[in-house]
């Protein structure tokens, strides 16, 4: 592992076996022998069509799955918060009780996290909906706890799995500049994924091409881009 490299991934390689009929089962190889690092305070960003690999691949840098092969090196007690649509709330508590659970996860006694608690209430904007229970929001009230949390607990890697294409615009541009504020500082590190062309670019210095399980380019963003957008025009041709 590189000095400044927060995060190693090596040889990784994931497999779902799905039934596809009586007795059958059929191997899937959704990571398919990636590896590449990142550094800290870097923003890197993953990107690839529908069925690459990209969801699958946080799930296993957060620890939510484990992989077939290969492995995931952080420094000890580095921290990974991952922030996806529908994952990580209890959706019989409120919006409170799940931003407070974080926080506690996050080693905060409960008497710092009120504070913090207060501030992802004002940024989440989600009003009296805020001590309802989580299962009655929609996506994009879900996306905004869970992004107001993240962005006011300390973790040492964000992963962020396309919470920011939810929403209004209004608050899709109060929650990129947030992250934008969280990144001038170098301090934070973030592994983003999305479908979003511009907010790779916007947000990533470099990032990670996935076709189908594999590392097709890794690389600064412009270059990788490049690259990305003439295969997709080329796929569109065809
Ligand atoms: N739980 C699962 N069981 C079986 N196959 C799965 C499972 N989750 C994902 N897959 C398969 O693994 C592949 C990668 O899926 P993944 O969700 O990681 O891709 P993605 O790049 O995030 O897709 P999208 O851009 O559509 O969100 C796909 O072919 C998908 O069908």
């Amino acid at each position: 592992m590189n000095n400044s490299a927060i995060l190693s991934v090596r040889n990784l390689t994931l497999e779902y076996q799905t039934r596809s009929g009586f007795l059958k089962l059929f191997t899937h190889k959704a990571i398919d022998n990636v590896s590449f690092e990142v550094q800290k305070g870097e923003v890197f960003g993953v990107l690839g069509r529908n069925g690459s690999g990209k969801s699958s691949l946080l799930k296993v840098l957060a620890g939510t799955i484990q992989p077939d092969s290969g492995e995931v090196i952080c420094p000890p007690n580095t921290t990974r918060s991952l922030l996806a649509l529908g994952l990580g709330f209890n959706n019989n508590l409120s919006g409170r009780d799940n931003a407070l659970i974080s926080c506690l996860l996050n080693g905060y006694s409960k008497q710092e996290s009120q504070p913090i608690i207060e501030q992802v209430k004002a940024f989440a904007e989600l009003g009296k909906f805020f001590e309802q229970p989580v299962k009655t929001y929609s996506a994009g009230m879900r996306s905004r706890l869970g992004f107001a949390t993240a962005i006011f607990t300390q973790v040492d890697i964000m992963l962020i799995d396309e919470t920011l294409s939810v929403g209004d615009s209004a608050f899709k541009l109060k929650a990129e500049t947030a992250l934008k504020e969280k990144i001038t500082n170098n301090e934070q590190t973030i592994i983003f994924v999305s479908h979003s062309i511009q907010q790779i670019k916007k947000l990533c210095q470099r990032c990670l091409w996935l076709e189908k399980g594999v590392a097709k380019q890794l690389g600064t963003t412009d270059s990788v881009m490049e690259n990305y957008l003439a295969d997709k025009q080329e796929t569109v041709k065809i």
